[in-house]
């Protein structure tokens, strides 16, 4: 059982802003913390924790929901374990979903009495894709509420950006939260030592932020009850265990996002491609895909391609035949 009262940093920011990016950024940064990370995916199969660099870092997924809504149970659970368990960890950094309410994540570490005792809530870390942030304002309400709750914000993806859109959006986030102190930077470069010591939830700031009165005795299924709706942004997961012609879907997913791209808010896979022993990863943040290598294949593995899609009105038996298609044909 351990008795240290370990900090905890919420990465909260829309899909795609660059939460995991940071979090490589951090560990790297940080070789002598030990990190415990929890990482939550919207969608059946976790794809980021195999993208976050591979240290001895406890890792513990969340998927096949959202960890403000359905899935606090199952953090509580995680929580439990890192208190019961024998692992060794400085620092908690839980990595939302980009659609993911903050308020409800830090109210689990403000609510239950037991885990208060373990942990202390350092801060909330908002990544904002400058590129993207003001049409994701206008049409989902999870990214202001992921603004509003930030302690600290990152203006991300800043570079080759006009200075007239950086200003116009950093006038739209301050008018949303001017409390929070910010920077602007690219790959999530920033300093995190000062991160990671935000100090920003003492008890008078944490009643002004979630806006509600904390009760030690509160359960902490029932906070933000209303809250578990997502609109209709909805998530497509698929696993194939043939290998995928390399030609045929690099060729489909650039032909269907520049055709459908609308609907799709974020793309994320790991793929198995015949002939490669290496891991392709695709990536697309409402916009074109990025094709970049993975590791290798350990021997020991199971080859088989991960595939995740995030958006609205994303219909399954038609993202399943076009992947289909691009299978490896002898
Ligand atoms: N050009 C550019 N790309 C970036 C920058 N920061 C991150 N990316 C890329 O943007 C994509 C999404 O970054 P992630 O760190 O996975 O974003 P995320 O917020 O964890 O994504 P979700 O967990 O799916 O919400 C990846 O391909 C990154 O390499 C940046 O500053 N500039």
């Amino acid at each position: 059982m351990s008795f240290k009262s370990v900090p905890v940093s919420i990465l909260t920011g829309f899909l795609g802003a660059g939460k995991t990016t940071l979090l490589n950024h951090i560990i790297k940064e940080n070789p002598n913390t030990k990190f415990a990370i929890i990482e939550n995916e919207y969608g059946e199969i976790n794809i980021d924790s195999e993208l976050v660099i591979k240290t001895d870092e406890n890792i513990f997924e969340l998927s096949n929901g959202c960890i403000c809504c359905s899935l606090n149970g199952d953090l509580f659970e995680v929580l439990n374990k890192l208190v019961t368990g024998k692992f060794d960890y400085d620092h908690l950094i839980i990595e939302t979903t980009g659609i993911a309410d903050p308020s409800a994540v830090a109210g689990t570490f403000l609510t239950d009495y037991n885990i208060q005792t373990a942990f202390k809530l350092d801060g909330t870390i908002c990544l904002v894709d400058v590129e993207n942030i003001l049409d994701v304002l206008g049409t989902d309400e999870e990214a202001a509420k992921q603004v509003l709750f930030a302690d600290f914000i990152i203006f991300n993806k800043c570079e080759g950006v006009e200075d007239d859109i950086l200003k116009n959006v950093e006038d739209t986030i301050k008018k949303i939260n001017p409390f929070a102190n910010y920077c602007f930077t690219d790959f999530a470069k920033v300093d995190s030592k000062e991160l990671l010591d935000l100090k920003a939830y003492t008890k008078e700031k944490t009643q002004f932020k979630l806006g509600y009165n904390i009760s030690k005795q509160s359960n902490i299924f029932n906070v933000n009850p209303l809250q578990n709706q997502h609109h209709q942004i909805v998530s497509q997961s698929f696993i194939f265990e043939n290998s995928f012609d390399l030609l045929k879907i690099r060729h489909y997913f650039t032909v269907m996002l520049m055709i459908q791209g609308a609907w799709f808010y974020r793309i994320k896979g790991i793929i198995y491609i015949e002939g490669l022993n290496r891991k392709l990863i695709i990536q697309s943040v409402k916009g074109a895909p990025v094709f970049t290598d993975g590791d290798n294949w350990a021997e020991d593995e199971v080859r088989c391609s991960k595939i995740v899609f995030i958006g609205k009105q994303l219909k399954r038996e038609v993202l399943e035949k076009g992947l289909n298609q691009c299978i490896y044909k002898t």
